[in-house]
């Protein structure tokens, strides 16, 4: 351990960092009162969990900026964040440390820590390239800052980052103590810069959940499930050593709800292109099918301009630029002058997010939609490659790159 890892432990009390696991946790939550939680998504593995995991109701995004100021600290950044992540997604009994210093655990999940489902998906940001660490020769072309798109509202302070922590959870308070974990845990390495938490309502009353235009968001996407469709579109290939990451591109888009409110149902539909309470497209009946833009090539029952005709064309040319999506609904309190602050985490993983997310992008520019949706802030980052056993790290493939 060297000295700024020992910086970041500091004020834990010397076992604090040690894991309860095993035994200890079989026997606790054998005991009555103390319900087992299904086990997380797997942590090790070529992959990272959390982007083709089925997304869970609660979330946080949080951008950092890296104080450490050089690769070894930086890999001890890499090391505790594994560390951190590795046990809060298997859950377990934090260690007891006495009475002199302050508890290992914030105990905001009471003195057994559950799995949760809760994933933990690391990204980098290009800014982690500059001179910093070393690793300026190493940048994949791919990975940009987030260029500023028509029609966005970027506030510098929500906007990039070095890293990208993404944290989901089937609960809150889940959410909220793997964030402070982690972050008490790397203290004097990294920095929060902005943050955005979401979550994912019920379906209402079935199929895709809605998001707070009250449309259904979701129902055409990606196959998770697809192996094949995966590869092709998400998962970065075998040729580099970014292989088994994939890009996240997360945009904050805020709603103008009070505007949208006052929009007739009818405009409401055709500037989706589907029925708010089905759901279906508008030359459809169920929220399924799917929409015959051959058949209907001026655009009578679902306009030219709508998002989801513009999104995606269902053509040739527009196949290449296919996404997955994860989105969050936001929702922030009122902005200064009274006005609801709420929106979208719009969130997508792909393999190249100018082929893919900028490309829909410059097709929605100029939408109708555009007049009730202001993207506030996000980042470009690539997700590392998975961490591969209990040996591994995340960020060894990037940190091995001389
Ligand atoms: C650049 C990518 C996209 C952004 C940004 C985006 C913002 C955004 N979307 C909605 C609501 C809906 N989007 C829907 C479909 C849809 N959206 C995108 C891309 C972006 N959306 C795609 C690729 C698709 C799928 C198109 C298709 O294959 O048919 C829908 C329809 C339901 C669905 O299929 O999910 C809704 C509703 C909002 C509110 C928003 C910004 C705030
Ligand atoms: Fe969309």
């Amino acid at each position: 351990m060297n000295s700024s890892r020992r910086g970041f432990l500091r004020g834990l009390g010397a076992g604090a960092v040690g894991i309860a696991s095993g035994a200890a946790v079989t026997a606790a939550l054998e005991r009555p009162g103390h319900a087992a939680s299904a086990p997380s998504p797997v942590f090790h593995g070529l992959h990272q969990a959390g982007v083709v995991t089925p997304a869970q109701p609660h979330a946080t995004h949080v951008a950092l900026d890296v104080l450490a100021t050089d690769r070894a600290g930086l890999e001890d950044l890499f090391r505790t964040i594994t560390e951190r992540a590795r046990f809060l997604t298997a859950g377990g009994v934090p260690p007891e440390i006495g009475i002199a210093g302050p508890p290992a655990d914030s105990g905001v999940l009471g003195p057994l820590v559950p799995a949760d489902n809760l994933t933990v998906t690391l990204g980098v940001g290009a800014s982690l390239f500059d001179g910093r660490f070393g690793l300026a020769a190493h940048r994949p072309p791919a990975l940009t800052a987030m260029p500023a798109f028509p029609d966005d509202h970027l506030d510098p302070a929500r906007t990039h980052g070095d890293l990208m922590l993404q944290l989901c959870a089937d609960n809150r308070d889940t959410v909220v103590h793997a964030l402070r974990d982690i972050a008490r845990h790397t203290r004097g390495g990294m920095q929060i810069r902005w943050r955005a938490d979401g979550f994912i309502a019920p379906p209402r009353p079935s199929g895709t959940p809605r998001n707070l235009l009250g449309f259904k968001d979701g129902t055409s996407n990606l196959h998770v499930d697809d192996r094949a469709e995966m590869d092709r579109f998400v998962w970065l290939p075998a040729s580099s050593w970014e292989a088994g990451g994939t890009y996240m591109v997360v945009r904050v888009i805020r709603m103008l709800v009070e505007f949208w409110d006052r929009v007739g149902i009818v405009e409401q539909e055709r500037m989706f292109g589907r029925r708010r309470d089905s759901g279906a497209p508008l030359d459809g009946d169920h929220e399924t099918d799917v929409p015959k833009f051959a058949e209907d090539p001026v655009g009578e029952a679902i306009p030219l301009t709508s998002h989801i005709r513009r999104a995606n064309p269902r053509t040739p040319a527009s196949e290449p630029s296919r996404i997955l999506r994860r989105p969050y609904n936001y929702d922030s309190g009122v902005d200064e002058v009274g006005d609801l602050d709420m929106g979208l985490v719009f969130v997508c993983f792909q393999q190249d997010p100018d082929k893919q997310f900028a490309e829909i992008q410059r097709r929605l520019a100029g939408e109708p939609l555009v007049d009730y949706i202001q993207p506030v802030g996000g980042g470009y980052f690539l997700v590392l490659r998975g961490v591969r056993d209990a040996t591994d790290y995340f960020g060894s493939g990037l940190l091995s790159l001389t």
